[in-house]
């Protein structure tokens, strides 16, 4: 099985290092003022500069982001994707992925299956999906809080576009997830770190492993 990851809401250059040397697919960075992992473009593009050409596409983390916001990005960090984690219409991720240039991975809060359901309808537009738990009522984050769904709501959906799971992923359960989901891509923030927002370089070598092991 050939499973690729994300490692998200990074912040230093020795977590950059841990995800590209052992294997990520992708690297998350988060633009979020609320959260623990929030960054300034410029200081993304300063962790990404080094590791451009790699093979690793970078990934910008957004929630219901501005167009000053989608064009600061563009012109610092120049991610390959726009994570939209917010309440984007269909018609609001055309205008951010043609504004960019960049593709688009609309995050889904799930639930229950009408959530799955939801993604249908972003096909034309998204270049991916991922399926993150819905946050408990209250929360300040819509991801990165550790929170995880029922893996089996996912099992035997087909979609037009590769999907990530997300939400409470770990070293310990990523195997798991995967078999029980049968989702080709994984994504994970908060069980690779050592505290809210401090990566552990160890956590994310251990990850990363698990997956390779499928
Ligand atoms: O990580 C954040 O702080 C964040 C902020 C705003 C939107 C999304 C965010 N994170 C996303 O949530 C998933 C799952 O996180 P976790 O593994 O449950 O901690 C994370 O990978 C990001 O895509």
């Amino acid at each position: 099985m050939s499973i690729r990851a994300k490692i998200c809401g990074l912040s230093t250059p020795e977590a950059v290092s841990a995800a590209v040397e052992g294997g990520a697919a992708y690297l998350g960075f988060v633009f979020f003022a609320k959260s623990p992992r929030n960054l300034t473009p410029e200081a993304a593009g300063r962790l990404v500069e080094p590791i451009r050409g790699q093979g690793v596409r970078t990934v910008a983390v957004t929630v219901d982001p501005d167009d000053v916001l989608i064009d600061r990005l563009m012109a610092t960090m120049k991610p390959d994707l726009i994570q939209v984690h917010g309440k984007e219409t269909p018609a609001r991720v055309r205008q951010i992925a043609e504004r960019s240039g960049a593709g688009v991975i609309k995050a889904f809060s799930v639930s229950s299956a009408s959530d799955v359901d939801q993604a249908r309808a972003f096909e034309p537009v998204t270049e991916q999906f991922l399926f993150d738990a819905r946050p408990v009522e209250g929360s300040a984050l819509p991801g990165g809080t550790g929170a995880r769904f029922d893996w089996t709501l996912l099992d035997g959906r087909r979609f037009s576009r590769p999907h990530f799971l997300a939400g409470g992923l770990d070293p310990w359960n990523v195997a798991d997830a995967i078999r029980v989901s049968g989702a080709p891509l994984v994504d994970v923030s908060s069980g690779v770190e050592r505290g809210p927002g401090l990566k552990d370089p160890a956590l994310i070598t251990a990850f990363l492993d698990a997956v390779k092991r499928l």
